[in-house]
């Protein structure tokens, strides 16, 4: 390239004759000079340059000896160090110029490298300047909830209107974890957790169902912490409401509580700080102090107490009420297992509070409880957590199906001594250095099974054993995760109930064993305790199919009770690796193996026990289930009580109620005692037979009568006649086979056994502390020094009368092998019975004849007891290594009362 190609195109144009000379007597050659600037000739390019300026130019360039190229000068770089043309060695060019493009090349580099990295910096300026703002603002409110702290609840992605709880991303999520891992000492969330705090983050109304153990109380303390004001959590037992309270102050979040229970001087402490925060509305804190973030009572408190109701109004009225929450919601609805009157009186909440929301939780709500609690809570329908409006209750369910829990159901003996001997083998069998909850049916059994228990202990322990006897009401909502076994005394009163209580075992996720002893003598002794309860009779039969289905898998038992009007919790039953109807594999009917039971075509047997009911119905005596059974394998004679008025024991003179077997049934039924009673219960699942129920002043009996089905059968007079009969009018059950009789040590292997030996499975050798009551020196919680409350009351029932609140009375027993001792907390129980029973709930008045009765008023004890070959003595240790026990008697009562 030439000079003149440089800048030919304007200032070459002219063809001025002198111009031409200039060039023509200039010795310079112009190559020269392109290669030295032609960057910065082309870069000046644009500029217009007249013929006398670029004659001017090129004349000074070559006269001054001091002077620059001038386009050149005129900016930095390598150009501007060429200075003098005339000093210049044209010899050295050749290496100048490779040096001089080696810098120009580095300067180009060196440029582009800070280009680069300006506009990483500025990037990264605005990145922060943004993380700045946000974590300034979302550290402010965290610094500031103890007095007003706000985060606005917004969801940023939002998609038409709908709003996926579980998955967007919303501004609260960092400060939601790291307060989680601070305060709560948790890491992640877990099942359908991160939803629901999210959810009430966006002060929704809400509705949880999680399993016992879940992580529920977690769902509302956290955000809780995080949003201005107090949150009301309304609570069914004292002793939960105290253990929330202690694990939340020892993570040193402001929660109290206000019961019957409180001393007067921390109630009025409370009020005042309440009071104080209603005064200061908005944000700030009152009086310079803490303000209360999770304040606790129960629904007697609601219910009862004016003063208390107006104080929450003022803090809703300065926006101080934050949030409501109830828990064990289900205890709302008459259709649940748990329902407790003053749970219905809280439909004044949404009336009294309409702006602030309400949240429910609960670990078993069947739909029809749903609807119930949505109806009574004046809440709005259930939008999926998942996909929610922005008006719906926003409901959240987990996985039911909890893996680590071990079903199985065990044969019963009928002698009472046995089925203590039954469960201390199988305690030190399985658990012996565990912690275990046995559930008795009413105080007078906590006490026997206790005393039992410790008794055969004293002479079998061999470890360290922790075993509460109590009635149902006890462990509502115990944070204790190593209960690492829960055995039923006796079935419950519903599946519900049954899945509630077993769900105390296994908290910490640990393999548990869920254990019920089963006979069917229980069925009518539990049929006369739920005969007035709404939907008792339902229940109770969905809870006996339960107990005496040998073959079908429980969870999917438990999934089929639970999902019986719709498919919402079915889905429940469903894990990531296994679908609701999915058998789990390690149930007791799961492990057992067809040599094990027997289905038996007993229509035969059937007919003849519905003979033998008719005969004694027709000759006016009334019997038991028991009272059948010893009639069908007797010469034909029992005793059997009457519900004839007059004087005696039962309000009538018992009666001799005498069946000829022959004449009636052709002969003895040949079935076992056991397998008869099993059979009469089947009986009454298909409606052959149906309970009849006689009150005393003392107790209820339940006789055994002809049901609507029993004439398909009794309509025969001869067994011949059975002959004919199809198959679909045949009756099958299923026994358990009886092992051969001799055996001694555990049973070997699960597949032959009536236990599913644990033996197999991890488990928790954690050591429990006993556990202890709510308060020493607490004795009842009532609220009667409180005002009648005017509450709003449009529901029929709802707010009249003292609905009588589940009485509760259980009986706590520590077994270890330490030094006998007896500790007594000082309570007014204690200081009138001492070294007594320990009372701490139960939903049972029990004066001990009930069952005396049932069983026709004698001791049952038949040699053909199944208990015997269930749980061998195994592990009697020798005389020295006897250990001793230790007795700790808790008293206290748990319930407010009305
Ligand atoms: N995400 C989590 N990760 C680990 N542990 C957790 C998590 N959430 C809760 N927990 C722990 O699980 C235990 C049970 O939690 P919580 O008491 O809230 O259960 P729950 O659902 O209320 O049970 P219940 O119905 O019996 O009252 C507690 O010890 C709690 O600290």
């Amino acid at each position: 390239m030439t000079r003149r190609n440089i800048i030919d195109s304007d200032a070459l144009a002219s063809d001025d004759p002198a111009f031409e000379e200039i060039l023509q007597s200039t010795s310079y050659d112009f190559k020269h000079l392109t290669s030295i600037d032609e960057n910065d000739f082309v870069s000046e390019r644009p500029k217009k340059i007249s013929q006398a300026e670029v004659s001017s130019s090129i004349s000074s360039a070559f006269t001054s000896t001091a002077s620059t190229v001038s386009s050149a000068s005129s900016r930095p770089g390598p150009s501007s160090s060429i200075t003098n043309h005339h000093t210049y060695d044209e010899q050295d060019y050749p290496k100048w110029k490779i040096q001089n493009e080696a810098d120009i090349s580095a300067l180009r580099q060196k440029n582009a490298a800070l280009r680069e990295e300006l506009e990483r910096n500025e990037a990264l300026i605005l990145s922060l300047e943004f993380e700045d703002d946000e974590r300034k603002a979302k550290y402010r409110a965290f610094l500031n909830t103890g007095q007003s702290g706000a985060i606005m609840a917004q969801s940023l992605k939002k998609k038409n209107g709908r709003i996926d709880y579980a998955n967007n991303v919303f501004e609260w999520d960092g400060v939601l974890k790291d307060t989680m891992r601070k305060i709560f000492n948790i890491k992640d969330f877990r099942l359908c957790q991160g939803g629901v705090c999210n959810s009430n983050m966006d002060g929704r109304d809400i509705v949880v169902v999680m399993p016992t153990g879940g992580g529920k109380s977690l769902t509302y303390q956290l955000p809780a912490v995080l949003t201005p004001g107090v949150t009301l959590v309304i609570s069914p037992l004292i002793s939960l409401i105290s253990d929330q309270i202690m694990h939340l102050q020892d993570a040193g979040v402001e929660a109290v509580k206000l019961t019957g229970s409180t001393p007067k001087g921390e109630q009025d402490s409370i009020n005042a700080r309440l009071g104080s925060m209603a005064n200061t509305s908005g944000r700030g804190s009152s009086n310079g102090g803490k303000d209360i973030k999770l304040l606790y009572c129960t629904p007697e408190k609601i219910a009862k107490s004016k003063r208390f109701v107006s104080l929450l109004q003022k803090l809703s009225d300065a926006d101080r009420l934050a949030r409501i929450v109830i828990d064990e919601a289900h205890c709302v609805s008459q259709l649940g297992h748990d329902f407790r009157p003053d749970y219905q009186k809280l439909h004044v909440l949404r009336q009294l509070f309409p702006n602030v929301p309400i949240m429910a939780l609960s670990a078993t709500c069947p739909p029809l409880v749903l609807q119930d609690l949505l109806k009574v809570l004046r809440l709005k329908p259930t939008v999926p957590g998942e996909d929610a409006d922005r008006t719906g209750t926003v409901y959240f369910t987990a996985p039911l199906y909890r893996p680590n829990l071990h079903y199985q159901v065990l044969p019963k003996a009928s002698e009472g001594t046995k089925v203590y001997a039954q469960m201390v083998a199988w305690i030190l069998r399985e658990h012996a250095d565990d912690s275990g909850i046995v559930y008795c049916l009413s105080k007078k059994d906590t006490e026997k099974v206790a005393a039992e228990l410790a008794t055969r202990a004293r002479f079998a322990l061999a470890g360290d054993v922790k075993v509460v006897c109590a009635t149902i009401a006890f462990g509502l909502g115990i944070d204790k995760g190593d209960v690492r076994f829960v055995i039923h005394h006796s079935m419950s009163k519903s599946l519900d109930g049954f899945y509630q209580e077993s769900g105390r075992a296994g908290r910490d996720g640990k393999d548990s064993d869920c254990v019920m002893f089963y006979r069917a003598q229980d069925a009518s002794t539990l049929s006369s305790m739920t005969m007035g309860d709404k939907d008792g009779g339902v229940k109770l039969n969905a809870m006996l199919e339960f107990a005496q289905n040998l073959t079908e898998c429980r969870k999917i038992q438990f999934a089929n009770y639970f999902s019986h009007t719709t498919n919402l919790s079915m889905t429940s039953w469903s894990t990531s690796d296994a679908a609701a109807r999915a058998p789990c594999g390690h149930c007791d009917n799961c492990t057992r193996t067809s040599e094990a039971y027997v289905d038996k075509d007993v229509t035969l047997e059937a007919w003849q026990l519905l003979r033998i009911i008719e005969k004694a119905q027709k000759t006016g005596g009334n019997v038991t289930l028991a009272k059948v059974a010893e009639l069908a394998r007797s010469s034909g004679k029992a005793i059997g009580g009457t519900a004839r008025k007059g004087k005696g024991k039962h309000g009538g003179a018992k009666e001799q109620v005498t069946v000829d077997l022959d004449a009636v049934c052709g002969g003895k039924v040949n079935l076992k005692k056991e397998e008869i009673e099993i059979l009469l219960v089947h009986l009454g699942l298909k409606h052959y037979v149906r309970d009849q129920f006689y009150t005393t002043s003392y107790s209820t009996i339940a006789y055994i009568q002809l049901g609507e089905r029993a004439p398909q059968l009794t309509r025969y007079s001869s067994k011949d006649h059975l002959e004919s009969l199809s198959n679909s009018s045949r009756i099958w059950c299923s026994f358990r086979v009886q092992p051969p009789p001799k055996r001694t040590g555990r049973p070997s292997g699960s597949k032959n056994s009536d236990t599913v030996p644990s033996s197999t499975r991890a488990k928790g050798k954690a050591k429990a502390k006993p556990i202890e009551s709510d308060s020493p020196g607490f004795v009842s919680d009532i609220d009667d020094h409180d005002e009648e409350v005017d509450l709003p009351n449009d529901e029929p029932g709802i707010g009249k009368g003292k609905g009588k609140a589940t009485e509760s009375v259980s009986r706590v027993l520590s077994i270890s092998a330490s030094k006998p001792q007896t500790r007594s907390f000082q309570t007014p129980t204690t200081r009138k019975r001492k070294r007594q029973p320990v009372v701490i709930s139960s939903d049972v008045e029990d004066d001990g004849k009930q069952e005396d009765e049932r069983n026709g008023g004698e001791d049952d004890d038949d040699e053909e007891g199944m208990g015997d070959w269930i749980v061998p003595h195994s592990k009697k240790p020798p005389p020295s290594k006897r250990p001793k026990v230790e007795t700790i008697e808790l008293f206290s009562s748990d319930i407010e009362e009305s």
